[in-house]
This record gives C-alpha cells, structure tokens and sequence, in this order.
C-alpha cells in the first residue's frame, strides 16, 4: 500500500481529487466507486469546484456507491441516494450514477443485480473509500467474509451510533443497509482510501501494523496491488516508524 501523507483534512481532500480527476481525463468512460459519509464530503466539494473553473467534465463517467440504508427513499435527507445528489451530482454534468436501490421488493436480488451491472460494465477503475473506526469498508462490519459479494448488512450499534450525527435521533438510524461486499471492493482495479482525523488514529495504526484478519475488514487492501491511502496527521498520529511499514 501506497501512502500519501498529508498535513490536514483539506490537503487529503485536494490530493484525492487530483488523482480523481487525473483519472477522468486519462480514461474515457471511467468507472468510478464513491463513498459517502463525513470522510468524502471535501473531495467531491473540490471536484465541485474544478468543474466550475476548470470545466472538467464527467459525462463519460459512470458511478457506483458503496452503499445505501435499508427502509430510506431516495428523496430521504439521510439516504445515501440524497447525500449524492445534494454533494455532488447536482453539481457536475454527470449522467450515469447508481446506488444500490435500499427499497427494492427482493432485497437479495437486487444485491445480484448490483454486482452483476458493477460486471457489466467492465469494473470499477477507481474506488474512493473511507474506514470506520471499527475497520469497517462500505458497511461490511466487522466479521464479514472477505469473499462476500454484495449483501445485506445488520448495522454495528458504534456505526448507527457514528452516523446518528446526521439523523433526529439514533432511533431514526436504519439498523440495515446493502453494500458492496468485500469482494465487489476487492475486484476493483485501483483503491483511494481516504484517512482524517483523531478519530481514525486507532483503525489507521490497526490498518498498518495489524494482522489481515475478518475481525478487521479494512485490512484485506494490503492483499489488493494498487491501493493508495491519503491521510492526514491527526491520522496518522498513532503509527510510529510509517516508512518501515508502508509498503
Ligand atoms: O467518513 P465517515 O463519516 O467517518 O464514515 C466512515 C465510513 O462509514 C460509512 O459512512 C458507513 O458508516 C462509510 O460509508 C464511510 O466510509
């Protein structure tokens, strides 16, 4: 695993969408996989703004989250479906985005059908990832196989209680949600896992200097060839000697 230090929440935020963008005008019809949650909201703000000055344009691109609650319409302020378009897509000429669809009659099937249009169009090129402070990736918990493919997960209270922030009150935290699985994240063919905060000193230290374990999803990436983690300092503010375990 590459790492990129950075001083603060900003320099992670510029640094990752450089690379993002690099990526849109290298490859035409690019497949992105984007997060949600706290960690991306300064990226895709960056994103946001490149486009307005510099008219970079992602009308060949083609998205797909992580993500999405179980129970939440796509209108819902909490829905991942809302945090897309009020984030990003709204903002930019994409035309092409999809989210797992957290309200569909056969929840199983629509989990199939995910992974099979993920397939369909030739892969992810490019997943944006965040990290829980219980290691989770997506919202594959702790103790998910890594050979999961795309499924249904009962949410970790520390995660209901994490995201709680953005809801009236934890009872309002769905307590499911689909996400890609371990091996939807896996396959794809380059990894940015972004990395802020005090918070996320614990996992960053586990991530590095732990062993590859289901108990601690993230770290499955140091098996992945081509994962790249930006963090910043208060992240990195656990890990002592970083270029003896970097690579
Ligand atoms: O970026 P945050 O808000 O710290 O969340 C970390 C991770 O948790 C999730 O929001 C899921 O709980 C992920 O989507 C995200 O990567």
């Amino acid at each position: 695993m590459k790492i990129i230090q950075v001083k603060n929440y900003e320099e992670m935020s510029s640094k990752a969408a450089e690379i993002l963008i690099k990526k849109v005008q290298e490859k035409k019809n690019v497949n992105l996989g984007l997060a949600t949650g706290g960690t991306p909201t300064g990226l895709y703000q960056t994103l946001i703004e490149d486009h307005q000055e510099n008219g970079t344009s992602y009308k060949d691109v083609t998205s797909f989250n992580l993500d999405e609650y179980i129970g939440l319409e796509k209108e819902d302020p909490n829905s991942y479906h809302y945090y897309m378009v009020d984030s990003l897509f709204k903002h930019i000429d994409i035309e092409h985005t999809y989210l797992p669809n957290g309200l569909a009659p056969n929840i199983e099937k629509e989990c199939k059908r995910y992974d099979q249009l993920i397939a369909d169009h030739g892969g992810i090129d490019l997943q944006i990832l965040g990290i829980g402070e219980n290691g989770h990736i997506g919202f594959n918990e702790p103790g998910t196989s890594f050979n999961a493919p795309t499924h249904v997960v009962t949410l970790e209270e520390s995660t209901r209680q994490a995201n709680a922030r953005y809801f009236d009150s934890i009872e309002d935290v769905p307590t499911h949600a689909i996400t890609m699985g371990i091996e939807t994240i896996m396959k794809s063919k380059e990894i940015l896992l972004l990395i802020s905060g005090e918070k996320k000193a614990e996992a960053m230290n586990k991530l590095l200097q732990g062993d590859i374990t289901e108990d601690f999803p993230a770290s499955i990436l140091k098996k992945h060839n081509c994962v790249t983690i930006i963090a910043d300092q208060q992240a990195l503010s656990g890990v002592l000697h970083l270029q003896n375990i970097s690579n």
